[in-house]
């Protein structure tokens, strides 16, 4: 039975999750793909551990980890079919995604992305190397998670022309958002309840204020409709503008703000962007609460659809990585 060798770049929530579910559903994927799935390294910022013969849980302890193998030493001495990218998402540059990106391509490897500032600030380059060295990059995680978006349209509405899309793509403000409308929290206890939770970013900024929105924007049009943007230039509404007044009104008037992305074809000129819209109980957004996402799409063809669910959190989005590997399994890339 032949191998599939797995490494990690980035080994914070989502990487150790992911590689507690690959552990574990490591005898089903033998089953069903025939194939035995390893993970052969993980590195965080400091260190690493790889394994060509693969690492069981406790190998994968950071207290295994050897100093300075990271960065482009631990991609060297790595032995794997996908490297899976999940360190922190820099917008501005891109780092450290995207070197590791590059280099794991030019070691023959699948990308699946969770990170998203590699994708972000240089998709272009890495999907003409990936075309190149004939790669696959998957980048479900980087796009809402575990709520289907590019697979959504790029697979399911394959044959349709798409007219609109509006999407709820962040549960962080989401979060905040309901937290603020029904009860009453002030912005500062949701934002926690989001950390708590594992879903909030980092630098929590990042979500707030619509950068994480904004860059999940940025990599659909980059990826559905070819179409580069730079998230600088993009209009996009902050949570950090709401003011209580606001609130109150919205709260009488019975409508629910929603930080969605946004894009139409059917202006003269086709928009993207990320704002804040009100939502009366008739619309289908009204009702998508808490952590949860969801996607509108229509279409010239097929109509309109809707989906919602999706919630983030670590577990949900190891789940959406999993799954983009299992889709490079079903299409025998591997
Ligand atoms: N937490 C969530 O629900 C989701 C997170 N993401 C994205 O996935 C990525 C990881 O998220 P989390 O695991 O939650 O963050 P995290 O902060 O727990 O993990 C990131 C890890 O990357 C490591 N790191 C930093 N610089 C590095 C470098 N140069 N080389 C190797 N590792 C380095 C950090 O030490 C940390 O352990 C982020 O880019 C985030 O935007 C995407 C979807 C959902
Ligand atoms: N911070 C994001 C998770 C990663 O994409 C969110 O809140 O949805």
């Amino acid at each position: 039975m032949s191998v599939v060798r797995i490494a990690v770049s980035g080994f914070g929530a989502i990487g150790l999750q992911v590689a507690k579910l690959l552990l574990a559903r490591q005898d089903s994927l033998k089953h069903r793909y025939e194939k035995t799935l390893l993970i052969s390294g993980v590195c965080g910022s400091k260190g690493g551990v790889v394994e060509p013969e693969g690492l069981s849980l406790e190998q994968l302890d950071k207290k295994n980890f050897v100093a300075g193998l990271t960065g482009m030493s631990f991609i060297q001495k790595v032995e794997a079919d996908i490297l899976i990218e999940a360190g922190p998402s820099n917008i501005q540059t891109g780092q450290p995604g995207f070197d590791y990106g590059m280099a794991a391509l030019d070691k023959n490897m699948h990308l699946v992305f969770a990170s998203k500032g590699a994708l972000v600030c240089h998709y272009a380059s890495l999907i003409q190397t990936a075309n190149n060295n004939q790669k696959q990059i998957k980048l479900s995680a980087a796009t809402a998670s575990a709520m289907p978006t590019i697979d959504f349209v790029e697979r399911c509405l394959a044959g349709a022309t798409i007219k609109k899309i509006e999407a709820i793509l962040t549960g962080t403000s989401n979060l905040i958002l309901t937290d603020m409308l029904q009860s009453g929290s002030d912005y500062k206890t949701a934002l926690h309840k989001a950390q708590q939770l594992g879903i909030a970013d980092p630098d929590p900024s990042f979500d707030v204020e619509g950068w994480d929105t904004a860059s999940k924007l940025v990599i659909m049009a980059a990826r559905l409709f070819n179409t580069p943007l730079d998230i600088q230039l993009l209009a996009k509404d902050s949570l950090t503008d709401i003011n209580k007044e606001q609130v109150m009104g919205w709260q009488q008037q019975g409508l629910q703000p929603r930080l969605i992305a946004s894009i139409d074809f059917t202006t003269p000129q086709p928009s993207y962007l990320v704002k804040l819209k009100l939502y009366d109980k008739h619309d289908a957004f009204y009702a998508v609460n808490g952590a949860t996402k969801a996607i509108w799409v229509d279409t010239e063809e097929m109509g309109c659809f809707y989906l919602t669910g999706g919630t983030s959190n670590p577990l949900a989005t190891a789940a959406a990585v999993v799954k983009d590997i299992e889709q490079l399994l079903m299409d025998k890339l591997l």
